[in-house]
């Protein structure tokens, strides 16, 4: 649901220091909404179950106090849900696809407004006021996020898909790894392309049930990324099982897409269930790796290393479709790229970047950084994050923006612009790791014993 991923490459609004934390746990027992099971968050006010997939509380309303959840009538009230989940049929829409695929192009089309692929000649309904898509070629059909239309009632911000050139890199950087299976949740587009390539074999796991309309029913899960639900539950789940059994040969990746404002500690809780999954059903040991490929802003970085110490943050500035802001530089002219980036345990020399003029291959980290990186010998690292080059602060003992200057009276590196001694601000950088996008009240590197002590 692009709706949730409000563009905006201003870090301050993205990941804010926000004072509610999730609690990390197993969600099986957890009541339900319509997105599958809530998550236990906790603020200073208490403990309760909240919307796992909505961050706007007027998308998904739900709220239970912990305490409350032990009530047999809220337990009742909640059991709604379970027949307010609409069910998807895969089979017959996978009978239908086959069927409209059978006509002649211009006798196939898409309604947006009834969620319906269709054969034009055997339906009627959809010609008053309806969104239809007509004369579908096989290359619609078989690349259906190249044109749906998003799911946002705003027209402007349009789908936030991956260029063509972002799926290519994304395929190559599989093959350097020797994989060929890939789990695309929330990736419908590199899904689509490794359908379409003999090399690779792939499952979509999303959110977006329209999906189901133009995939096998073993190639699409309607699932949810931060509680980890298959909406179809055990076949699903046999399905995902399968597929991971066949990686046995030819190896797996789970390449990931989240909304931009996603949080991280449920994806990282479903990761670490979906390697679970991997060690059980392939009979790997308990201390093997699940590959991850996973997109997501560079000021997460703190957050994902914290909480997954083997995910290392690549440089490549990962492009979309439409957004001018989010693609290359030598694209749009424009001072800064995309700030989205490659999250991965896979080596970060396997991110072969030889082709693209804006990367060089840093002969100290070994591997391909933006071409604006320096690499810095004092952090013994390429240091910068954003794309702009970073200098060395000698007082600081860490590299920071070009924009930033030593302040005496704060004793640290802080913004230029705007700067008033002794007032922190949000977009400066933490005290406690040195990173932005939070306050030290809650750096995700804060010990547990120290967290507790703020809550009490
Ligand atoms: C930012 S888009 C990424 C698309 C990707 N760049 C591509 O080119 O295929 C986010 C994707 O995640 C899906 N999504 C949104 N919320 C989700 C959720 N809670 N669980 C699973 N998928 C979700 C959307 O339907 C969309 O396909
Ligand atoms: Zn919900
Ligand atoms: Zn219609
Ligand atoms: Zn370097
Ligand atoms: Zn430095
Ligand atoms: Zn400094």
């Amino acid at each position: 649901m692009a709706k949730k991923r409000k563009l905006e490459s201003k870090e301050s609004n993205v990941q804010k220091s926000s004072p509610i934390e999730v609690v990390v746990e197993d969600v099986t027992s957890h009541p339900l909404c319509l997105h599958g099971p809530t998550l236990l968050f906790s603020n200073e006010k208490g403990r309760y179950f909240g919307c796992s997939s909505c961050r706007n509380k007027k998308d998904c309303t739900i709220h239970i106090d912990e305490e409350d959840w032990e009530k047999e009538n809220v337990k009742k009230r909640n059991e709604k849900y379970y027949s307010l989940i609409p069910k998807i049929d895969k089979a017959s829409a996978w009978k239908n696809f086959n069927e409209v695929k059978s006509c002649h192009y211009s006798n196939r089309a898409y309604c947006n407004t009834c969620k319906e692929l269709y054969i034009m000649s055997q339906s009627k309904k959809h010609l008053k006021d309806h969104r239809v898509t007509m004369s579908l070629t096989d290359e619609q059909l078989t690349h259906p996020s190249s044109w749906l239309p998003t799911l946002e009632n705003d027209a402007v911000e349009a789908q936030y898909m991956f260029t063509k050139k972002s799926v290519g890199t994304i395929l190559g950087i599989l093959k350097n790894n020797k994989i060929s299976n890939i789990i695309c949740i929330g990736t419908p587009s590199v899904h689509e392309a490794a359908q379409a390539h003999p090399d690779y074999d792939s499952i979509l796991l999303d959110f977006d049930t329209r999906h189901h309309l133009f995939n096998a029913p073993n190639k699409y899960i309607w699932y949810n990324m931060f509680n980890n639900y298959m909406f179809n539950g055990n076949e699903d789940e046999r399905i995902l099982n399968k597929f991971f059994k066949k990686s046995k040969n030819g190896g797996i990746c789970v390449v990931m897409d989240p909304p931009f404002g996603g949080r991280v500690e449920p994806l990282a809780h479903t990761l670490k269930e979906l390697e679970a999954t991997y060690r059980r059903v392939c009979e790997r040991p308990d201390d093997d790796t699940l590959p991850v490929l996973w997109a997501f802003p560079y000021f997460s970085e703190p957050y994902i290393r914290n909480i997954l110490p083997k995910i290392r943050m690549h440089d490549y500035q990962v492009e979309y479709e439409k957004h001018k802001k989010f693609q290359s530089k030598t694209n749009t002219g424009r001072k800064f790229g995309s700030p989205v980036r490659f999250f991965t345990n896979l080596p970060l020399i396997t991110i072969d970047l030889s082709n693209d003029k804006n990367y060089k291959l840093c002969d100290k980290c070994k591997y391909w950084v933006a071409a604006s990186n320096n690499h810095c010998n004092k952090c013994k690292e390429c240091t910068s994050k954003n794309g702009m080059t970073y200098k060395h602060c000698n007082i600081c003992k860490r590299c920071v923006k070009p924009t930033f200057f030593h302040c005496g009276v704060c004793e640290r590196c802080c913004q230029q612009k705007g700067h008033v001694c002794g007032v922190v601000v949000e977009s400066q950088s933490c005290y406690k790791c040195k990173e932005k996008g939070h306050k030290q009240a809650s750096c995700p590197q804060q010990t547990k014993g120290n967290k507790k002590r703020k809550q009490a």
